[in-house]
């Protein structure tokens, strides 16, 4: 195929000036049953430098959503470590915020805009100046300061899913997570939501692990692409894109270079799916 024959640059970042701020180390998830044990994650080893935005893509039911969780703190690995800023997660860190594909169950009904993106920082004891300063900025920069009196309900779901953004950064995590965020969104809005994340990314500095079944989004977001290999997953390729920071839904996808990136990804997710890639 056409990205087979280019020039891919894989492997660890040279760019090593940063602290590293995720590392996960030899991870292993064994699921345990009655009816047998399933190993869905086998052998994962990365590193997010700090301001990194990170994609992770791989074949449908490969562990991600395992991986996830192991990274959030939500459940114990089998082996392995995720170490953020240093400490070892061994339960929610306070310096991580997650992003769900669920926007409607992830915001309080009875709360206004304002006051959704406000309560973390408020349970965090945040003081209620720094507060209100951290969320109008955050409501800046997903654009919706005119709409912090509305109800999650009266908001479209793109419009939904930019509050739990905003509710993410406001509380200037470490890292941010983001699970599928824009999987239920309508395709328009998906690009308005992806050059959202860039803005945002750029202009907070936050460090990203953004995961998503879609090649294309993985290519056009990231500045590296971990490629998952099928369950039990290990990471079967760290490839770096190459493309120009300032990117554009409609420039950046129809560079050359863009369609060689996604058609590698692809090939790398074929050979995933057949079970040829890493150790699996
Ligand atoms: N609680 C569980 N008990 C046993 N096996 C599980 C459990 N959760 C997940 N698995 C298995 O682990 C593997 C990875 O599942 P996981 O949900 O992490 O993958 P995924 O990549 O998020 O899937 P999808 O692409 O469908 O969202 C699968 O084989 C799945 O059947």
């Amino acid at each position: 195929m056409a990205g087979d024959s280019a020039t891919i640059e894989t492997g660890p970042r040279e760019d090593v000036h940063s602290p590293v701020a995720l590392s996960v180390q030899g991870l292993q998830k064994i699921y345990s049953s009655d009816t047998g044990d399933v190993e869905a994650v086998r052998d994962l080893t990365f590193e997010l430098r700090q301001g990194e935005l990170v994609c992770l893509v791989g074949p449908s039911g490969c562990g991600k959503t395992t991986l996830l969780r192991c990274i959030a703190g939500l459940l114990d690995p089998t082996a392995g470590t995720v170490t953020l800023d240093g400490a070892v997660v061994t339960g929610p860190p306070k310096k991580m915020a997650v992003v769900f594909q669920e926007y409607g169950r992830s915001l309080f009904a009875w709360l206004t805009v304002r006051q959704n993106v406000e309560l973390p920082l408020k349970n965090a004891g945040m003081p209620k100046a720094e507060r209100q300063k951290a969320v109008s900025e955050a409501l800046h920069a997903v654009g919706l300061e005119h709409a912090e009196s509305s109800y999650p309900w009266q908001l479209s779901g793109g419009m939904q899913q930019r509050v739990a953004i905003a509710r993410a950064v406001a509380y200037k995590p470490e890292v941010l997570l983001m699970d599928e965020p824009f999987a239920a969104v309508d395709a328009q809005t998906r690009a308005d939501l992806e050059d959202l994340i860039r803005r945002v990314w750029k202009e907070l500095g936050v460090t990203v692990l953004f995961i998503t079944h879609d090649i294309d989004e993985s290519v056009y977001l990231g500045e590296r692409v971990l490629i998952l290999s099928n369950s039990p997953t290990v990471i079967q390729e760290d490839l770096t894109i190459d493309l120009p920071a300032d990117r554009d839904q409609l420039t950046t996808r129809s560079l050359p270079r863009f369609t060689e990136l996604r058609t590698h990804v692809y090939a790398e997710i074929q050979k995933a799916k057949r079970g040829k890639g890493g150790d699996a």
